[in-house]
C-alpha cells in the first residue's frame, strides 16, 4: 500500500475509456444485479467530490463494475482502494486499472452484504467515536436491488460501531434511487417521510448531494438516482439499542398516513392492545392524532423510551411480532381448510 506523500503523481496513466473495456470485455449488463453504469468521467468525478479530500484516503467502493467510479477515486489521490465486486466478468477490467496504479487497488470478487469490511482496512487508521471521521470512505453508485437491505444494515453497524464503524464515525457517498433517496432525507411532515428517514438520521447527519438524470447511466434505468452523503452522529438522538428503535419505527409506519396509534398498537398482542397503547402514548406524552409523517425524531425517541420501559416490565413483548401473528393464523385457517375438504373427500 502506497503511502499517502508518494503520491505525488497519483492521476491514471491513459487507459481505455470506460465504455471501450465494456466493448473490450462484452460487458452486457445483467439486469439481475442491477447494473446500471456511468461512463462519463466528469460526473463520476462529481460524485467523488461529494466525499471530500480523498487524498491519501482508504477507500472502499461498492459495485465498481467496469470501473468509472473507480478511476475517479484513485484519479482524487486515495492511497488504498478496495473494490468489492459480485460480479466476475468484471475482474480483468479492474485488473488493468490496478496495474495502472500499483499499490492502489485491492480487488474483491465477493458479495457486499457479508463481506466483512472490519477486517478490510488495518487498525492504525481508527479514530475515537467522539474524534473527526476516520480517513476512510465508503464510496459507490449502488446496484437498486441492494441499497436498502445494504444502508439498513449499515445503519445498524453505525449504532453498534461495527463493521466499518469499528474505525470510527466512516462516512458514506452513496446513489440511490431518487425515490429512496427522498426518503432518506425526508422532513417531518413531508410526503416521503418514511422509515428510511427516521433510522437514517437518528443516526446519521443525511445530506442530498444532487440528482442525477437517468439518461446518464447505460442503460438507461426507469428512475433518477440521487446522491446522499452520511456522517455518523457522535451522539445518536435515540439511545436504545438498533432492533428496538427499528421494530418500533416500522410499526408506526405501516399506516403512513393514518394516526400514528393506529401502528403503534400493532406491537402489541390483542388482549393488551388498546391498554397497553395508551399507556404508552400517555408516557410519551405525544397528541395521538398525529400522523406518523408528522412525528418529529424526539417524539420518537419517547416512545422508544416508553416501548423500553412497558418491555422491562413484561420481557414477552419484545419478541411479539404483529406481522407473524397473522402469517400463523393465515397458516392455521389455511390448514384447517385443507383438513375439512380432506374430510369431505374420503367421506364421499
Ligand atoms: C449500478 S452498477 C454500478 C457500476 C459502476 N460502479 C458504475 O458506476 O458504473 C452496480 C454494480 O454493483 C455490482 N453488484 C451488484 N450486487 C452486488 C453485491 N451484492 N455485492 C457487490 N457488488 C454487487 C454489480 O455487478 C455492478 O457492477
Amino acid at each position: 500500500m502506497a503511502a499517502p506523500h508518494k503520491l505525488a503523481s497519483f492521476r491514471l496513466p491513459p487507459l481505455p475509456t470506460v465504455g471501450e473495456l465494456i466493448k473490450l470485455y462484452n460487458l452486457r449488463a445483467e439486469k439481475q444485479l442491477s447494473q446500471n453504469f456511468l461512463l462519463d468521467l466528469r460526473l463520476t468525478d462529481k460524485i467523488i467530490r461529494q466525499a471530500g479530500n480523498l487524498r491519501g484516503a482508504h477507500v472502499c467502493e461498492v459495485g465498481p463494475g467496469p470501473g468509472g467510479l473507480t478511476r475517479s477515486i484513485l484519479n482524487a489521490g486515495a492511497a488504498d482502494l478496495l473494490v468489492v465486486e459480485k460480479d466476475s466478468r468484471f475482474i480483468p477490467g479492474l485488473k488493468l486499472l490496478s496495474e495502472a496504479a500499483p499499490g492502489r487497488l485491492r480487488i474483491v470478487h465477493g458479495d457486499i452484504l457479508t463481506y466483512r469490511m472490519d477486517r478490510g482496512f488495518p487498525a492504525k487508521i481508527s479514530r475515537r467515536w467522539d474524534d473527526d471521521p476516520p480517513n476512510l470512505h465508503i464510496i459507490g453508485n449502488l446496484p437498486f436491488s441492494v441499497s436498502t437491505p445494504l444502508i439498513i444494515k449499515w445503519l445498524e453497524h453505525v449504532a453498534n460501531r461495527t463493521g466499518p464503524f469499528s474505525f470510527g464515525r466512516t462516512q458514506l457517498t452513496l446513489t440511490f434511487q431518487k425515490e429512496v433517496a427522498e426518503r432518506l432525507t425526508a422532513s417531518t411532515g413531508s410526503r416521503q417521510r418514511s422509515r428510511l428517514s427516521i433510522m437514517s438520521q437518528y443516526l446519521c447527519t443525511v445530506h442530498s448531494c444532487f440528482t442525477i438524470p437517468g439518461r446518464a447511466f447505460v442503460p438507461k434505468p426507469e428512475v433518477d438516482v440521487g446522491v446522499i452523503h452520511f456522517t455518523p452522529l457522535v451522539q445518536p438522538q435515540i439511545q436504545h439499542p438498533f432492533k428496538l428503535v427499528e421494530k418500533v419505527v416500522r410499526n408506526i409506519f405501516q399506516f403512513r398516513r393514518k394516526h400514528f396509534y393506529k401502528g403503534l398498537e400493532k406491537l402489541f398482542p390483542e388482549a393488551c392492545r388498546v391498554e397497553l397503547t395508551q399507556e404508552m402514548i400517555q408516557m410519551a406524552d405525544i397528541d395521538p392524532t398525529l400522523r406518523s409523517t408528522e412525528l418529529k425524531i424526539p417524539h420518537f425517541r419517547a416512545l422508544c423510551e416508553a416501548y423500553a420501559h412497558l418491555c422491562s416490565q413484561d420481557s414477552s413483548l419484545i419478541n411479539y411480532e404483529y406481522r407473524e401473528e397473522l402469517r400463523q393464523n393465515h397458516q392455521e385457517r389455511r390448514s384447517k381448510l385443507l383438513d375439512g375438504n380432506m374430510k369431505a373427500k374420503t367421506a364421499k
